[in-house]
This record gives C-alpha cells, sequence and structure tokens, in this order.
C-alpha cells in the first residue's frame, strides 16, 4: 500500500535499473521529475499533499541504460525546518506557529515576521527552464536553480527583483528561439493588481553565463476584474498571435490572506471558489499587447492545465483540463487521502471529476447577429454566442473524461495537435492509467497494469520525426505491492504499448511533474 504521508528517502547516489525490453538507441537524456516527498518533521507535519517538502528524481538515459538517483531540493524552507527540526515555515495548506515552548519574546518575533513575510521556496511543483538553466518551481516569488545532473539545490532567484510579481505560474511556454513566456500576478502594487505575462529571453551566445532572468521583461498586463480579490490560475495557452489566460471565479481573497497568520487559519482557505460568476476568457494580441475587443466568457468552471492552443481559420482553439469546481484541492488534504485509499472507507465526499475540453473562440470583427453561433469549426460542437450585450458566451466540447496532467508533443505547441497523452485518473487521487487521446476522432488508447501508478506521461519526439505522434512516453511508476520494485515505463506513443521497463531498488514517490532534458542541451 502507498503512503501518501510517510516520508519518502532520497537516494542521491546515481544506481543502475535492471532493464528489461530495448530502450531506443536516439533516446538520452534525463527525466527529472519533483513532487512532495518530507511531510512531517519532528512532532509537526503539512496538511496537504501539495504542501511537502520537494523531492525531485532522475532518470538518466544513456546507452541503452537508465541510472536513478533522487535529492531533496535543499532550500531555505527545508534547512530551516530541518534545523528546528519542526516546520517552521508556512506552506499554502499549513501556517507554521512558534513552538509553544518557546519564550513570549521569540513568539512575538515570529508573529512580527508574518506580517510582512517572507514566503517559501519550497519548489515542489515543476522543473522549468529559462535560459540555459533549470529551476524547481511552485508559485511563489521564489524559484530554485537545480543542476538537472546531480540534482543539487543552487541559486535562489526572487521574481520581485526584477518585476512585480507575487505568485508566479509553474508552467510557462517556449517559443522556437527557446525564450520562456510566463505569467504572474502582482497584488496591490501601486493600488493595482494585475496579471503580467512576461518574457525570459533565451540568451544569445553560449559564453553568457548571466543569469538571463536579468534580462526578463513585462509583455503585457491584463487588470483584475476584482482589485482584492485576483483568480488563481496555474497556467495558460499561447500560439504564435495570441495568449489565452482564464480569469475563473476561483480567487485570492487578499484581505483574508494579510490576516490568515493572525486568525489562525492557513493561506489556502483564503482561496475561494465562486460558482455563481462566471469565467472570463482574456485573449492577447502578442503583438499589439492588447486583448482583442470582442469579450469571451462562460460558466463558473476551474482549470489547472491548459493543454494546447492553435488558430485555425479565424477561430483560437484551445483545450484544457476542467473541472465543475475546486474540489480538487479538498482532495489531497493528507487526511482525505488517507480515507480515500482505505477500500473500507466510509468518505462519500463529492469530487469533480477532470474533463478535458475544447473551447473555441471566434476572431470576429465583422456584424453579426445576437443569438448567432461565431464557430464556423466543422470539427467541433464548441460553441461562441452572441449576446445582446455583444459579449461571446463560450460552450465547450468534452474531449474526454477522467484525464489530468496533459502533455503533448511540445514541437505541435501553438500549432494544431491531434494527440495528447494523460494520466487516466479513476480513484481521485490516484492515477491507474496513462491515456492517448485523438481529439480528430475522440479515440484513446490506453496503458495500464495491476497495483501500477503511473506519473505524468511525457511525450519525447524522434529525432527527424515526421508523425506528430512519432516518439515514447516516459513515466515513473509505482508499483504498490510490497516489496516490489518501481520502474521507469517508457511506451511506443503511436500505440501505447511498451517497449522497455528500468526497476530500479530505490523507493518512487508519487509526484506533480517532469521534464525530459536531451542529453548536450
Ligand atoms: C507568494 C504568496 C503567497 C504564497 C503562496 C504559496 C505558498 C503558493 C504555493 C503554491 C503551490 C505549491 C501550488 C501548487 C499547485 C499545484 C497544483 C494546482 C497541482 C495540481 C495537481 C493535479 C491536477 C494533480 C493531479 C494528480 C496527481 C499529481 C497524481 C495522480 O496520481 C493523480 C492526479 C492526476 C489527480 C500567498 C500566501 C498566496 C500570498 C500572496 C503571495
Ligand atoms: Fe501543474
Amino acid at each position: 500500500m502507498y503512503i501518501y504521508n510517510q516520508n519518502k528517502e532520497e537516494n542521491p547516489e546515481p544506481v543502475e535499473a535492471d532493464i528489461t525490453g530495448t530502450l531506443p538507441d536516439w533516446l538520452q537524456g534525463t527525466l527529472v521529475r519533483i513532487g512532495p516527498g518530507i511531510f512531517s518533521v519532528g512532532e509537526t507535519s503539512y496538511n496537504h499533499w501539495f504542501d511537502g517538502m520537494a523531492l525531485m528524481h532522475s532518470f538518466t538515459i544513456k546507452d541503452g541504460g537508465v541510472s536513478h538517483r533522487s535529492r531533496y531540493l535543499r532550500g531555505d524552507t527545508y534547512k530551516a525546518n530541518m534545523e528546528a527540526k519542526r516546520i517552521v515555515v508556512s506552506e499554502m495548506g499549513t501556517m507554521a506557529y512558534p513552538d509553544p515552548r518557546k519564550n513570549i519574546f521569540s513568539k512575538f518575533i515570529t508573529f512580527l515576521n508574518h506580517a510582512v513575510p517572507d514566503f517559501t521556496d519550497n519548489c515542489g511543483a515543476n522543473i522549468i527552464q529559462y535560459g540555459k538553466d533549470f529551476y524547481a518551481t511552485s508559485e511563489t516569488n521564489y524559484i530554485r536553480k537545480i543542476n538537472p545532473e546531480t540534482l543539487e539545490t543552487l541559486d535562489k532567484v526572487d521574481y520581485l527583483k526584477y518585476l512585480p510579481l507575487n505568485v508566479v505560474s509553474s508552467h510557462p511556454h517556449y517559443d522556437k528561439e527557446g525564450n520562456a513566456y510566463n505569467m504572474g500576478t502582482s497584488i496591490a502594487d501601486k493600488a493595482k493588481t494585475k496579471y503580467t505575462i512576461f518574457k525570459v529571453p533565451a540568451g544569445t551566445n553560449a559564453e553568457d553565463t548571466t543569469p538571463v532572468l536579468k534580462n526578463m521583461e513585462a509583455v503585457c498586463s491584463i487588470p483584475c476584474r476584482s482589485l482584492l480579490s485576483p483568480s488563481y490560475y496555474h497556467s495558460f495557452g499561447m500560439t504564435d498571435n495570441y495568449f489565452v489566460f482564464i480569469e475563473q471565479p476561483y480567487k485570492l481573497d487578499i484581505l483574508k490572506m494579510a490576516t490568515a497568520y493572525m486568525r489562525g487559519v492557513n493561506w489556502s482557505s483564503c482561496l475561494k471558489f465562486h460558482p455563481e460568476e462566471n469565467t472570463l476568457i482574456h485573449l492577447i494580441d502578442r503583438k499589439t499587447k492588447k486583448e482583442v475587443l470582442t469579450k469571451y466568457y462562460t460558466g463558473a468552471t476551474v482549470v489547472y492545465h491548459h493543454v494546447n492552443a492553435f488558430e485555425d481559420d479565424g477561430h483560437v482553439v484551445f483545450d484544457v483540463i476542467a473541472y465543475d469546481d475546486n474540489s480538487l484541492y479538498d482532495m489531497f488534504y493528507l487526511d482525505e487521502l488517507k480515507q480515500r485509499i482505505d477500500p473500507g472507507s466510509s468518505s462519500n465526499k463529492h469530487y469533480s471529476s477532470p474533463k478535458c475540453k475544447r473551447f473555441v473562440l471566434p476572431l470576429t470583427d465583422k456584424e453579426s447577429e445576437v443569438g448567432e453561433d461565431l464557430v464556423k469549426l466543422k470539427y467541433t460542437t464548441a460553441s461562441a454566442v452572441k449576446e445582446k450585450d455583444g459579449k461571446l458566451l463560450c460552450q465547450p466540447e468534452v474531449l474526454c473524461g477522467g484525464v489530468e496532467l496533459p502533455r503533448i508533443n511540445y514541437d505541435y505547441n501553438g500549432k494544431k495537435h491531434r494527440f495528447v497523452y494523460l494520466t487516466g485518473v479513476e480513484m481521485s487521487a490516484v492515477a491507474t492509467k496513462i491515456v492517448k487521446l485523438d481529439v480528430e476522432t475522440k479515440k484513446v488508447q490506453e496503458w495500464t497494469a495491476e497495483n501500477f501508478w503511473p506519473s505524468e506521461a511525457v511525450f519525447i519526439a524522434r529525432p527527424n520525426a515526421v508523425e506528430e505522434d512519432d516518439g515514447v512516453v516516459l513515466t515513473s511508476v509505482i508499483n504498490t505491492v510490497e516489496g516490489e520494485q518501481g520502474f521507469l515505463l517508457v511506451l511506443d506513443a503511436k500505440t501505447l504499448k511498451e517497449i522497455a521497463r528500468a526497476r530500479v531498488q530505490a523507493q518512487l514517490a508519487m509526484d506533480m511533474h517532469g521534464r525530459f532534458i536531451p542529453q548536450g542541451s
């Protein structure tokens, strides 16, 4: 049985895996994955799975062999907690309070520090690339540079040094030149709360060692529809000419946040879903850096992951994983997870199931009638109907249900894609399948096997591939049978048939996201 709240071990020394099957000879590089790994320190423990201190895993594929290692992210949060032998840095779902055994004076200091708090650098959500550097990230203003080969923790970088960004997404996009685009929120900066899309240039010459973040620049800003409650978002979409941003009615209440520590509640209690409100869809023209004039909206929804966005014949099409409410977050409370995986559990809480949905935004500027559906694409049932006030009410098409953690062949980002690789979820907090979705036919292919829990499916294209799905899919698989080994699984991306597996002696952990770094890059 897999125990979510048990601290996971690190195995920093590389260990060769036992291979069955044959790895393609062109597949050379390192898959780095990250997620929460430490859930309690001394007598204290985190409330929520996302709060856990970050643990990285890597699988280095070289000359037909695979070596594995894992290491905790040794950021300031990790060091402070370990030194104090208790959790002293607050996370989204866990507020850290002074040791009750401490004297009144040091308690007072801790309170003062929280009035203008310094946020956590426990970056356990994703591994991203800026220029030639790799960073572990969560959604605070801090990111941590890592050495993707040794998994050592390097410099702490503060976005706030370069732009006023208090929360920043962990899912940037990249253009063909390697420039990164990402999005953050500035809270009450110069009395304004706004979302900012920024660019981190790739950097030009190989000898230049200045961190590329020094050159980051704001591309455009979108004012929040409500000054004191910016929406939460986890990713966004990008095509050649547009950015897609979903301003959903899942909002951070800033006033509540400012007083959370004193009120003795965690920050996530200040994040609220408002089902009575609608969701605004912002389309920003990358050339003019302005929003298009047409206003798009849809019903209340919660989206974490964008799949892809592309332009087609006067429309912007985008696919996302959408929920009816914010229950995903509640599902990952560690107490809740304990109940969910126990088959005898009496928990009957309802959790919204993730669905892959397609939205279509017509790029119309010509006259059209009220009540007209402006979506003219033949291949989708998604609609966008003009309302009296000129706004377009968008209804999505459901492509597939019970799927999360979408990945595509990234060469198709911003372009019309056909295939999406996902994890399939049955028992809500657990993925039991890898799913390949053909968005053209809506057919799915699956890989599944008893007792195995795969992680996010990372697609890697065969060099010089012509077809979109010519390549492999990598996933690390937890073996839930006591004493048996987990493995890196290599699937043929066309058929989703197993090509090889690399069994590792070390303990694998459930995680969030991963990134494949081809050898020599
Ligand atoms: C900086 C700042 C603040 C502090 C902010 C903090 C501490 C932010 C931390 C944010 C973090 C860690 C965000 C992490 C987000 C992760 C998300 C949304 C993860 C989604 C995960 C999904 C969809 C999971 C899927 C699954 C997984 C992982 C395993 C599979 O087996 C099953 C499946 C598919 C369900 C304040 C208090 C808001 C104040 C202002 C300023
Ligand atoms: Fe994510």
